[in-house]
């Protein structure tokens, strides 16, 4: 008689932060991953990060490096946890030594949306008036909108998306500019009054995605992980990502992305804002998915060609300032 040796039944312990779209993901990640392996017990740990304890600061003078991510990666390094999952586009591009990014999964439409007050109901980005508030703590989107429609105030908002939208009904704000993918994971779709398209304001790298970082020796992990991978999301996120390591910016600086996928061929579409809107130079490559790094880098130095380096460095300097 054989007898059937399995390994012995393991418990993987998944890191979350605690904001309700980190669990809203991180549940998400458990069931795909149960239904390919219904004898694992994956078990949620939720930590709380830097950036969810820091509320009142606006998020580009305290700059992003692992704000969100950091506390789980310490829990990874000390095995407390086993992998952590993360929006894509919090996560830095140079990860902590012994970490890697081990997959990334299928993206939601990673565009930002126009949330409006509801006395705006029947207004676009197009005919809002002038001197409308619009609430963004990103100096991405303010870089892009003040450029395209330098007649609206920008105001910062911080706080998770309840407390926006809650600022927003309240009347801090006529409008706020919000990822799409966070509101649709939440069940608030109807809150999105209207899809930003490309021509208009570019998404942050890696945004609408999860990330999924373990430790970089744990095969069993990695193996296990790569189950719900999503080939044509890791692809357009690489490049995304590789544009943004090379310009050694985070998500908050004005660096947007657009992507598009057809069979074989990825093409990439980078933008380097100033904050005032003035300046931007923007380009687009094209070429093999399977090269999707080089992609990236090819991009960054196309832009640097333009004057990328100097927008950045301005910027750095003004933050460093604290202006
Ligand atoms: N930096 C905050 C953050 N991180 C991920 C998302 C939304 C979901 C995503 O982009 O994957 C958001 C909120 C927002 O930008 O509106």
């Amino acid at each position: 008689m054989t007898s059937v040796v399995s390994s012995p039944v393991r418990t993987i312990r998944i890191g979350s932060r605690k904001s309700q779209l980190a669990l809203v993901q991180t549940y998400w990640v458990r069931e795909q991953l149960q239904k390919s392996f219904p004898d694992i017990t994956f078990e949620v740990h939720t930590m709380s990060t830097q950036g969810d304890k820091i509320l009142d600061v606006a998020l580009a003078k305290i700059g992003d490096k692992g704000l969100f991510t950091k506390e789980l990666e310490l829990g990874m390094l000390s095995q407390e946890i086993d992998f952590a999952v993360h929006s894509l586009k919090d996560l830095p591009t140079n990860l902590p030594e012994g970490l890697t990014l081990a997959v990334i999964t299928e993206r939601e439409n990673p565009a930002d949306a126009l949330v409006v007050h509801d006395k705006y109901k029947n207004k676009q980005l197009e005919t809002l008036p002038a001197g409308a508030v619009i609430g963004t703590s990103s100096l991405r989107r303010l870089a892009q909108l003040r450029h395209k429609f330098p007649h609206f105030t920008f105001k910062d908002v911080r706080g998770n998306l309840n407390t926006r939208l809650a600022k927003l009904d309240a009347g801090e704000y006529d409008a706020l500019i919000l990822a799409a993918a966070g509101l649709e994971r939440l069940g608030m779709s109807d809150r999105i009054h209207q899809i930003i398209p490309p021509e208009i304001s570019l998404h942050a790298v890696g945004q609408g995605a999860l990330g999924i970082e373990c430790r970089a020796d744990d095969q069993e992990i990695i193996t296990i992980l790569k189950a719900i991978e999503h080939p044509p999301t890791r692809d357009r996120c690489l490049a995304e990502r590789a544009f943004l390591r090379v310009l050694e910016g985070g998500c908050q600086v004005p660096i947007g992305v657009n992507t598009e996928i057809s069979g074989d061929n990825l093409t990439l579409t980078g933008i380097v804002a100033s904050v005032d809107g003035q300046k931007l130079v923007k380009d687009t490559v094209s070429g093999a998915a399977q090269e999707s790094e080089k992609l990236g880098a090819q991009l960054a130095e196309l832009l640097r060609e333009k004057g990328a380096q100097e927008i950045l460095e301005e910027i750095f300097t003004e933050i460093q300032r604290g202006s």
